[in-house]
């Protein structure tokens, strides 16, 4: 659906009309759901939307796991002590036919974010954008050919509009809590804010609570480098060092996420909310973290080929951190913890020799934005069609 109307508020923000795409009114209780993937998260996410009496669809790509789960409402694979909601059923291993697609409301992708380009132009036939469902993403990952960011993925395979529409969720999420109902809170964040107020209304719950934004490329910045942070504190964890060393990594790992996302040109102040601070806690303190697990193994001196071999799920920090690498290079921001991650794991770095190399930096001023202006940001907001007075509104408004 078409309209024009103004994103910013015009108390706080020159008056603008731009034209957006939007998605087609949602019904206020069960949403009909089509969900992609069927991994930890895409299951958890099925089974969250499931339980709040959505009618739910969930692809899965294997054979296996749709009849399994559609006999017995388990998943073979994933989540396998879980008991899914009847109200869900499987569809795969071919993409869903195109009148699944176009009579749902709500399209979530939980594939990860190396996987979605084929995916994405695969379906982008059967998407009819004057019939367009709300489309949800939560990969955290940053494409490694391209150091694509999912909204420019979007926007190459889908096109602008559709991308503009595009709504993020990402946050201190285990997908094996959100099934057990433990408390848990998200943001999500759209260039069309009432796209995330119609995701935030879906996925809301007495135990799961969200909180919107309009900063989709810091909100998407945060949840791909927290993974790399996650590696390093697994690793130094594994390396035998504790609690003083971790919080030196959690901190020093926020303040270089947020000299990244600030040079990319995303608001600093996203990264001091739940996708960032929240998820890089999250993920940098716990064995369930895959990203941490990684780095651990690493410490424990096993090999990268042999841990990502037997994880039995993705870890998305692995491939994000060249496409981290290269953002930085590009930037000329420091950031030496993802750069020593980066060197331990594609350069062959011994990971104790990693650490010394930190500690015997010379020192340096503690808290620094970078003075560069969001270049990268700028590129994919005029691939969007957005000029760079909404891309300075983004980065001196809240989240
Ligand atoms: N597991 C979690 O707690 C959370 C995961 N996420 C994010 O969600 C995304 C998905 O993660 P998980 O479901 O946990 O991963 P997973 O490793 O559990 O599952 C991977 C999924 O990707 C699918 N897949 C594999 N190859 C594919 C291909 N070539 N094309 C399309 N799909 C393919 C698999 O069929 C499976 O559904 C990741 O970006 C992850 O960072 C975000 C928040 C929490
Ligand atoms: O992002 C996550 C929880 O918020 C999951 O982290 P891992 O991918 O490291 O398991």
């Amino acid at each position: 659906m078409r309209t024009l109307f103004s994103r910013f508020h015009p108390t706080h923000s020159r008056f603008r009309l731009i034209s957006m795409v939007h998605s087609k009114p949602q019904p206020a209780s069960n949403s009909k759901v089509l969900v992609f993937g069927a991994g930890n998260f895409g299951s958890c996410l099925a089974s969250h939307l499931g339980d709040s009496q959505h009618e739910v669809y969930m692809w899965a790509r294997e054979e296996k796991i749709v009849k399994h789960f559609n006999l017995l409402h388990r998943n073979p694979v994933y989540l396998t002590d879980h008991s899914f909601p009847l109200n869900i059923t499987a569809v795969g291993p071919q993409m869903p036919h195109r009148n699944l697609i176009n009579s749902v409301d709500v399209l979530l992708f939980a594939i990860p974010t190396q996987f979605l380009r084929a995916t994405l132009q695969t379906l982008r036939p059967s998407l009819d954008i004057d019939n367009l469902p709300l489309l949800i993403f939560v990969n955290k990952g940053i494409e490694v050919d391209t150091n694509a960011l999912t909204l420019e993925i979007i926007a190459d395979t889908c096109g602008a509009e559709i991308a503009k529409a595009a709504t993020f969720i990402s946050g201190p999420s285990f997908a094996k809590e959100i099934v057990e109902r433990q408390p848990t809170s998200v943001s999500v964040a759209s260039f069309t804010e009432t796209e995330a107020d119609k995701a935030a209304a879906l996925f809301h719950q007495p135990h799961f609570r969200c909180y919107t934004g309009v900063d989709p490329i810091g909100i998407e910045l945060s949840g791909a480098l927290k993974n790399v942070y996650a590696i390093a504190s697994g690793m130094s964890d594994g390396l035998g060092f504790q609690n003083n060393t971790r919080a030196m990594i959690i901190t020093r790992g926020l303040s270089e996420m947020t000299c990244i996302g600030s040079a990319y040109g995303a608001s600093p102040l996203t990264f001091l909310g739940l996708a960032g601070v929240g998820d890089l806690f999250l993920t940098c303190s716990s064995s369930n973290s895959r990203n941490y697990t990684v780095g651990y193994r690493l410490g424990k001196g096993e090999k990268l080929d042999a841990i990502i071999e037997t994880l039995g799920s993705i870890a998305e920090g692995v491939p994000t951190t060249k496409g981290v690498k290269k953002i930085i290079d590009e930037l000329g921001v420091q950031a030496p913890i993802a750069s020593s991650v980066y060197d331990v794991l594609f350069s062959g770095k011994d990971t104790r020799a990693a650490v010394r190399e930190l500690m015997e930096l010379p020192p340096s001023r503690e808290l620094e934005l970078p003075p560069t202006a969001g270049e990268p940001a700028r590129r994919l907001l005029a691939k969007l069609g957005l000029d760079t007075e909404q891309l300075n509104h983004l980065k001196h408004s809240n989240t």
